[in-house]
């Protein structure tokens, strides 16, 4: 829907974090490549019906905040409490020619669904305040000394989260009216304070707000990527010829010829580059480095190998494992394969036991039999995430 009313979110970041701890105040942590104010600022400024930002943070932050969220968003300084940071960010606002609607959140709720504030901004055609909340799902009971007391019963509580939506000139007024000997744990008491009615929506949960370390555990532990196996292969043949060089597996090997072909003939590097090709989907290996392209003539097929480990990176994968087999009557490859897995295992950026070089001949059967060329197929086992 449209909203046609001037609408601005109101952010309050001046909390210390003492719960968490740490040596720097939570929202300003990196989750899930972020800082949890970024976060939270995202989500309400690519709300459609948000028109503007403000933020407050503790004194000397100021800059600190103004740099990760860019000039457009107004910084305010807060105060000792929450209660005194979200007044001082509604008489920013009010200073700055106020706003019909307002929205306030903690930054430390980042995880924000656009649909929690689409309710919000429904139920205040009607009211005006709302806030989103969810069921209690435990037994709630008193305590007193370490000992049990009384059963609450939990049916009509619920959990409230932020943002809460007000009608600003009501929440700038009952902020105002609030006795400032008491402190408020949120905006909608401040508002009822006043007779006015706040409407409950439903919230969410992953609007949990970062409280404790285990918080932080929590949502760490949700927006790990899941990585799925995935498998491809390789095979690759090249005409041994005289008076070329012997490149084989990244290494120059000492034979009579040499591998013919476009690139450096590389048969075992080029084997890995398709067999990583294929694990992402991303084509084969001509049609990254097309035959007909004069650039690649005579290449170092590190380059292509490269290209290929960079591919993997590109899709956010890692390579888990790389199994080769070089097919040949001649050379002997058991000399050289430990050259082979280093050099692998360099380019790939990967370790060395992560490599696997074999060689085995055709009993003197085909082309290989014949010496007359040299083939090698390899197996990349990818870990990918589960989208990818
Ligand atoms: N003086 C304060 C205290 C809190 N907040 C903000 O209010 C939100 C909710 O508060 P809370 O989770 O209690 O944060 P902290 O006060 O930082 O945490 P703690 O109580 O553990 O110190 C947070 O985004 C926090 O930055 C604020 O702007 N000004
Ligand atoms: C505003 C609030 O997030 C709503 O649940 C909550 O009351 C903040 O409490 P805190 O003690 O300041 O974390």
């Amino acid at each position: 829907m449209t909203f046609p009313l001037k609408t601005i979110a109101l952010i309050v970041a001046a909390g210390q974090g003492n719960r968490v701890g740490g040596d720097v105040p939570k929202q300003y942590r990196v989750v899930a490549g972020k800082t949890v104010l970024a976060h939270a600022h995202e989500a309400l400024a690519s709300h459609d019906a948000i028109d503007g930002v403000v933020i407050v943070v503790a004194a000397g932050q100021q800059d600190v905040a103004q740099a990760l969220l860019g000039e457009d968003v107004q910084v305010v300084v807060g105060a000792d409490s929450r209660r005194g940071s979200v007044h001082a960010g509604l008489e920013a606002i009010a200073a700055a020619g106020g706003a019909d609607i307002v929205l306030i959140h903690d930054a430390a709720r980042p995880f924000l669904p656009p649909v929690v504030v689409d309710r919000l901004l429904d139920a205040l055609m009607d009211k005006d305040g709302a806030i989103p909340i969810l069921p209690v799902a435990d037994t709630l009971v008193r305590g007193a000394g370490g000992l049990m007391e009384n059963t609450v019963d939990r049916a009509q509580l619920h959990r409230v989260q932020t943002p809460q939506a007000f009608r600003f000139p009501a929440i700038l007024a009952a902020h105002r009216a609030w006795d400032t000997a008491h402190d408020a744990t949120d905006d909608a008491q401040i508002l009822r304070a006043c007779g006015h009615d706040v409407i409950l929506v439903q919230g969410d949960e992953r609007l949990n707000k970062l409280t404790y370390e285990q918080d932080f555990s929590r949502v760490q532990a949700l927006l790990a990527p899941v990585f799925v196996t995935r498998v491809g292969m390789g095979y690759d043949v090249h005409r041994l010829a005289a008076g070329e060089p012997l490149w084989l597996g990244g290494v120059l090997v000492p034979h009579d010829r040499g591998l013919a072909g476009h690139s450096d003939a590389d048969v075992a590097l080029h084997a890995i580059v398709d067999a990583l090709l294929g694990a992402l989907g991303d084509g084969d290996i001509g049609s990254h480095f097309p035959p007909s392209d004069p650039q690649w003539r005579g290449a170092s097929s590190d380059r292509f190998l490269a290209h290929a480990r960079d591919r993997v990176k590109a899709h956010q994968g890692r390579i888990d494992h790389i199994d080769l087999t070089i097919i040949c009557e001649a050379p002997k490859i058991g000399p050289h394969r430990e050259a082979m897995r280093a050099r692998i295992a360099e380019i790939l950026e990967v370790s060395i036991g992560q490599v696997s070089v074999k060689a085995t001949t055709t009993e003197r059967l085909g082309f290989a039999g014949r010496r007359e060329g040299i083939a090698a197929q390899a197996v990349a086992t990818l870990s990918l995430p589960a989208l990818s």
